[in-house]
Formats: C-alpha cells, sequence, structure tokens
C-alpha cells in the first residue's frame, strides 16, 4: 500500500501507479492542472513517466490556462454566428471609419438604418462598398419611423432593394425618449411577421410586451437597456433578466449601452447579445472603442457561463490551506 497526501489530505493506492494515471483516477485531466510533487513541480510532459511513491506530497493547482468559449454560438433568423455584437452604422465620420470599427468590433451583423443611409443609390458613397455584405449580415432597421405604416414602408423597401427578411423593427414613441411605441410595434411586428419577415424587434424592458412578441413570432427580442443614445447603461436588470428566462428566442439588449462594462453586465446577465451603436460611434476613438466592445461581451459572456460565485455578507478568506505546505 502506498500512502500520499494529495493537497494536505491522505490517499492511499494499492500499487505504484504513474502520476498520469493517478490523475485520471481522480477523474481530473492531465492537460488541465499542474502538479507539486515534494515541493518540486512535475513537467505535464512526464507524468506518463512518473510514478509515485510511498510518502509523496502533491499539490494539484486546477484549471490552468483556464476554459474558453470557443464554439459557443448562437443563432438567428436560420443562420449561426459567433459574435455576440451587432453593430450600427450611424453617426460615424463616414463609410471608411463605419468599416474599421465594425472589423474592430469582430461583428457578423450590422444593422442599417434604411431610410438614412445609402446601401443601394450608385451616385452617392455606399455603405456596401465599404461592409461586405457577403461577409456580413446586413439588418436593415426602421430607426426614425414613428408608425407601424412607416415601419411596414421602410422595411418592404428594404426587401425590395436588397432581398432582406431578416430585419429589425423598431417604431418609436416620441422624440424626447426614443422609446417604442408599443401599440404600434405590436401591430406592425404581426404584419411584417404575415409577410414573411422575420423580425428582431426592439422593445421596452417589459417581460409581459416581450413574451407577447415571442408568441406573436419574433426571432429575437431586444429590450432597451436606457433610452437609444443616451450612454446610461443598463437601467433595469432585474427586467432584462426576467425578459431571458422566459424566453425561447434570443434576447439581445439593444440601445442605452455607454461604455464596456455595460456590454459585460448585460452579457452576464445571461442575454445572448447586445446591439449597440452610439457607444462606439461616438467615443473618441471609436475603432478603439469597437474593439473594447468586442472584448467585453465576450467577457461578460465567459463570465456567465462560468457561473458567477454567489454574493456572500461577510468576508471567507481566499487561501484556506495558507501556510499548510
Ligand atoms: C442602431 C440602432 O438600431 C439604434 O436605434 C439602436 O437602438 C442603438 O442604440 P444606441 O445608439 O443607444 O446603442
Amino acid at each position: 500500500m502506498i500512502h500520499l497526501t494529495v493537497n494536505g489530505d491522505p490517499k492511499s493506492i494499492e500499487t505504484p501507479v504513474t502520476l498520469d494515471a493517478f490523475l485520471t483516477s481522480l477523474g481530473l485531466d492531465p492537460t488541465k492542472i499542474a502538479v507539486e510533487r515534494n515541493l518540486a513541480i512535475v513537467p505535464k510532459s512526464t507524468y506518463g513517466e512518473t510514478t509515485l511513491a510511498d510518502g509523496d506530497r502533491l499539490e494539484i493547482v486546477h484549471f490552468i490556462g483556464g476554459g474558453n468559449t470557443k464554439g459557443d454560438s448562437w443563432s438567428v433568423g436560420g443562420k449561426t454566428y459567433s459574435s455576440r455584437l451587432i453593430v450600427g452604422t450611424g453617426k460615424y465620420k463616414d463609410f471608411q471609419q463605419t468599416a474599421e470599427a465594425i472589423t474592430a468590433s469582430g461583428a457578423e451583423i450590422v444593422t442599417v438604418a434604411v431610410r438614412r443611409v445609402n446601401v443601394t443609390n450608385p451616385n452617392e458613397p455606399r455603405l456596401v462598398d465599404f461592409v461586405d455584405p457577403k461577409k456580413i449580415t446586413y439588418l436593415p432597421n426602421t430607426a426614425g419611423c414613428f408608425t407601424a405604416d412607416d415601419a411596414l414602408r421602410t422595411l418592404r423597401l428594404a426587401r425590395e432593394a436588397g432581398g432582406w427578411d431578416l430585419v429589425k423593427l423598431e417604431v418609436l414613441g416620441d422624440q424626447k425618449t426614443l422609446y417604442p411605441n408599443i401599440v404600434e410595434t405590436l401591430s406592425a411586428a404581426e404584419t411584417l411577421i404575415n409577410e414573411g419577415f422575420k423580425v428582431m424587434v426592439y422593445t421596452n424592458d417589459d417581460p409581459i410586451i416581450a413574451k407577447r412578441l415571442e408568441d406573436m413570432g419574433c426571432v429575437a427580442i431586444m429590450p432597451l437597456g436606457a433610452p437609444i443614445g443616451s450612454g446610461l447603461g443598463i437601467q433595469n436588470p432585474v427586467q432584462i433578466r426576467l425578459i431571458i428566462e422566459q424566453a425561447k428566442v434570443p434576447v439581445l439588449v439593444d440601445a442605452g449601452v455607454g461604455t464596456a462594462s455595460d456590454a459585460a453586465i448585460a452579457m452576464e446577465l445571461g442575454c445572448d447579445g447586445v446591439l449597440m451603436n452610439t457607444a462606439i460611434a461616438e467615443a473618441k476613438d471609436p475603432v478603439l472603442m469597437a474593439h473594447a466592445m468586442k472584448l467585453a461581451v465576450e467577457s461578460g459572456r465567459a463570465a456567465y457561463l462560468a457561473g458567477r460565485m454567489p454574493k456572500k455578507k461577510y468576508a471567507d478568506p481566499s487561501s484556506p490551506l495558507y501556510g499548510l505546505i
């Protein structure tokens, strides 16, 4: 019988085994841990030829290199995306800067205000000459529409012009708040869905309305974090969480993000993604901010998947084994 200690706990094994086999017998993945044997680090490449002996003291350190979110994709409108950041195309200095920011953001979907951004007129600079619609999904939106009729005309136009049927519906209530007009939004969503559009819908942070839009057939629910263009960050995390908990379609915070931490909070809440425009376009350095937003969305998503520790009322020492080695 061989007696060992593992992180201070006694362990016994019947016959000598290699470190590799021992770690595996503990249910550990030898590629993801580091081991100290009798105060000397064991190189990973020698785990297979290191035979444990009576009296060995092992210290095992887990999760070296951490996890990653590779392969963590999401789908909308029948297409799968790995970036969870959707960016707007308004408010930039020019299309060149728009394109550079989009590249830095890593976004695979960009939203375009059909009535404001030139996509099709060859006599003016066109966004499509800077951002290739074969590589990036264009998501036409109805920015600036205040009635269901306006929104319907705009999106029918978009389908006619570019064949786009995955659309972002936003019907606004007033100029001061740019809050959604929910009555008009519901009516437009119903018509669009009946006409075969796949509707990603901008809405308020009301779980009841969100459910109704989902039941109607919207393919994504996009509650505001704060008023469009305000950069105030997520004002109502509880409501966003309630919307996420009940939804069976993707939920993306849309509007009101001001800086990277706002995007991370949205993702930590469990959102499938974030849509933003102003925070990037009106930053002093839009391209750098686009990069920051990419990292924030990825980091918030990883934190959500990792599962945060519970909040505690009192201190809890970080190194319970301190002094034992
Ligand atoms: C681009 C777009 O669709 C906006 O209407 C959207 O809601 C973004 O809002 P922010 O500019 O606050 O990010």
